[in-house]
């Protein structure tokens, strides 16, 4: 057995180093301070099913990532989603198609990173207070007082305010990981019991509350019932109401959506409120990872790049390439 290397967070971006490193022959131990694996690409149980209230699909952009992704969709992690797009401008509601592709998880969003983390070692409900070196090798400390360790080397790969102190052994990389700011989302998912008289799958929404909404039953392998459907508030009212309690969230939503969907919206027979204080980097970044190969700390993260499920993956590839490069020019010198 080789010393592993310690990756905090099991999000998109720290499966994807986890995946390329075991891959390479390397021992990877994850760790993560949620009940379950996928961060932004979760899907929470509801009794409505399964929904996605963080990532709403992707895109592959990339020629790597299009590659992975055809591989998730052989082995039906992965589907195409093609939803009648519309688009809502100044109160006004129309077909919005495009050529775009558009991937979602089946089915749910968070079957990709549940099938990537696979059998892989990962602690969970385990949140990373401390990452420090001793004589040779890094060790964790977590939030209950226990510690792990050792390591070889160490991936941060959380969202950036959650990495600046992890980052702490290595200043360069925590400042700017500090530099990063990222913004909230307040998502919300209603739940009705006769499905709504729209044709309305998926819509971009501007001057309103809502920047976003999805039908989830348009989505592959979702439940058939009941009709629901995933709003996401603007990053800009998200952060003006960011301490408003659940309930008036959803209140707040539920009236823009009933006056943007241009058909009548029952009460819902459920309804949940998220908020994602971390959800997106205000502006993209094109750094890919931050490393310090001879000190052995990296990170990665959709903030390092595109701000979008494709960056966060291809920064935790760049990780694991810089940390590969790096083991491999030690061997030689
Ligand atoms: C509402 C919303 C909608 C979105 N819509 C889209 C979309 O439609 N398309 C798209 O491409 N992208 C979308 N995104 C963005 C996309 O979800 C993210 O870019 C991507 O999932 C980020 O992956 P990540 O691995 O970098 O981070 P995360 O998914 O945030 O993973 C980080 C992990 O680190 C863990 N963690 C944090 N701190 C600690 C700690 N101290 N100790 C241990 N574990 C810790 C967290 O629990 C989490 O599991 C959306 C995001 C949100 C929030
Ligand atoms: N809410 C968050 O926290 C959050 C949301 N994110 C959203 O994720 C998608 C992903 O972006 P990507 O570039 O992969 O997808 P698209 O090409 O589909 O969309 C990019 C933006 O382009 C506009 N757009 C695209 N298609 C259409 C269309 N058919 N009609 C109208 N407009 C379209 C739209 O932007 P605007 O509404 O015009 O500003 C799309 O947003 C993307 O939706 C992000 O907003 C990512 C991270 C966090």
């Amino acid at each position: 057995m080789s010393i592993p290397i310690a990756i905090i967070g099991t999000g998109i971006a720290g499966l994807s180093a986890a995946q390329a490193l075991v891959e390479a022959g390397l021992d990877v131990q994850l760790f993560d301070k949620s009940r379950g694996s996928g961060g932004r690409m979760a899907s929470k149980r509801s009794e409505s099913g399964s929904l996605d209230l963080g990532a709403q699909y992707f895109t592959a952009r990339d020629r790597r990532f299009a590659e992975a992704v055809q591989q998730w969709r052989a082995r039906g992690w992965a589907a195409e989603w093609t939803p009648a797009l519309y688009h809502a401008r100044e109160g006004r509601l129309s077909p919005s198609p495009d050529e775009q592709v558009r991937w979602v998880g089946t089915p749910r969003m968070s079957s990709i990173t549940r099938a990537m983390l696979g059998a892989l070692p990962v602690q969970f409900s385990c949140r990373i207070t401390e990452v420090f070196r001793g004589d040779q090798h890094w060790h964790l400390q977590d939030a209950d007082g226990n510690s792990h360790g050792p390591f070889s080397h160490a991936i941060v790969a959380t969202p950036a305010p959650q990495a600046t102190n992890l980052l702490a052994a290595a200043p360069k990389l925590a400042s700017v990981a500090a530099s990063v700011t990222m913004e909230p989302t307040w998502s919300v998912a209603l739940s009705f019991a006769e499905p709504l008289d729209t044709p309305v799958e998926g819509c971009f929404a501007q001057d309103s509350p809502l920047d976003w909404l999805a039908r989830t039953q348009s989505k592959p392998g979702r439940a058939p019932s009941p009709d629901s459907w995933v709003l996401h508030a603007s990053s800009e009212w998200s952060r003006h109401n960011l301490d408003l309690s659940k309930e008036c969230v959803i209140e707040a939503l539920h009236g823009a959506f009933a006056e943007m969907i241009g058909c009548a919206v029952p009460p819902p027979v459920e309804s949940i409120a998220h908020r994602w204080l971390y959800a997106r980097p205000a502006t993209a970044h094109q750094w890919g990872a931050l490393s310090d190969g001879d000190l052995g700390l990296y990170a990665c993260g959709d903030w390092c790049s595109s701000g979008r499920v494709e960056g966060a993956w291809l920064s935790g590839q760049e990780t694991a390439k810089r940390l590969q490069a790096h083991i491999a020019n030690h061997a030689w010198n």
